[in-house]
């Protein structure tokens, strides 16, 4: 059966579901995926929750779905545009086929689409809302929903997983899995606490570290949770991923954002001027700190994207603090920038010494 792609710049796609169309129109931000691998680890990032996806690699779902590679417990987008969506999977991990899981969500999957003309529309007007419908004329407005997705997709209750030798407590604004994997392989005890936690609360815990996590929206749309979050910042060393980078350093009173289309894909260059070496990254996001806002925030940006010059990460002038625009944790894409874990724990660990000496 037929379905259109309505693009709010006039635009509209014509293609097919795979499996039962929606009952409703379906709206939501459009953005593309440039990777080739990783669509379930896309898929379960709960930091495209409720956006409209499009996959640029044109044979999406070969390799099925396992029980591993899930990065959260449920698929987050709106819905998936794709232009060829494979029924079967070949690998002996699959446990099923994408459309099987994505159906099982209700999350609708348009093939066939001309994926190619629709990233060439979102590079030139940007990321934009847009709705898939079973109508070829789409009348209705395209207005999104301005409600907040981070209270959606982080845990009502605190959490503590392993028992490791270094407490680190885990802001949820939408975590990752494989961070969570990434501190407990480094002999870490994790704490995940509700993205609204305070900092008595968090003093309350007695942790020696701290880790931001990656979530969907706008980081300003959590303004009112930086002043808990500067005064955590202040005390405890801390790592920012993604959107935890960005909370870092609007709460410490830098800027951010919006880019035109964002970085979404497996293979974004990105220079670390410590060690003047460039590396491969893995990297989903649409906001940036701006690099003109840093210098009154004591901040200074040690990580800089090799293509566009935009802000990947940043140092303090006096703060324990590292954070990183882009994802160490790879899942999907290189690991190339793992050792910023290993950095952080060294960083964590110190600073415990040095406290306890003091003491
Ligand atoms: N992966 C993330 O944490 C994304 C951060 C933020 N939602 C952005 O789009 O920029």
């Amino acid at each position: 059966m037929d379905g259109y792609l309505h693009l709010s710049e006039g635009v509209s796609y014509e293609g097919s579901w795979v499996g039962k169309a929606p009952d409703c129109e379906i709206a939501g931000e459009i953005v593309f995926f440039t990777g080739m691998t990783g669509y379930q680890e896309v898929l379960t990032d709960p930091s495209y929750k409720g956006q409209i996806i499009v996959f640029t690699y044109p044979l999406i779902g070969n390799y099925g779905i396992n029980k591993e590679d899930a990065e959260s417990k449920k698929p987050q987008p709106a819905a998936v545009i794709v232009y060829e969506s494979e029924r079967n999977c070949f690998h002996y991990e699959a446990e099923m086929s994408m459309s099987q899981y994505l159906q099982k969500w209700d999350i609708p999957v348009l093939s066939h689409v001309d994926t190619r003309s629709v990233v060439k529309k979102i590079r030139e007007h940007g990321s934009m809302p847009a709705v898939l419908s079973t109508h070829e004329n789409f009348e209705g407005g395209f207005t999104l929903q301005s409600d907040l997705k981070v209270p959606q997709v982080s845990t009502p209750k605190t959490v503590v997983y392993g028992e490791g030798k270094t407490h680190i407590v885990l802001f949820d604004f939408g975590y990752k899995k494989s961070i969570l994997d990434s501190l407990l392989e480094r002999d870490c005890k994790v704490t995940v606490v509700p993205y609204d936690s305070t900092f008595d609360y968090i003093q309350s815990l007695c942790p020696d570290g701290i880790l931001l996590s990656n979530g969907p929206g706008d980081p300003k749309d959590l303004k009112r949770n930086l002043p808990q979050i500067k005064k955590v910042i202040e005390q405890f060393p801390t790592l920012g991923i993604c959107l935890g980078h960005q909370l870092a350093a609007l709460a410490l009173g830098a800027d951010t954002k919006k880019m035109l289309f964002g970085h979404r894909g497996a293979n974004q260059p990105v220079c670390d001027h410590v060690s003047g070496k460039v590396f491969m990254s893995s990297q989903n996001h649409s906001y940036v700190v701006d690099e003109q806002t840093l210098t009154k925030a004591g901040l200074s940006a040690r990580f800089i994207n090799s293509n566009d010059n935009s802000v990947e990460g940043l140092s303090h002038q006096t703060l324990p603090l590292v954070t990183v625009q882009f994802h160490p944790e790879a899942h999907p894409g290189p690991a190339d920038s793992e050792f910023i874990f290993a950095e952080f724990i060294n960083l964590v660990e110190t600073t415990k010494r040095r406290v306890v000496n003091y003491a």
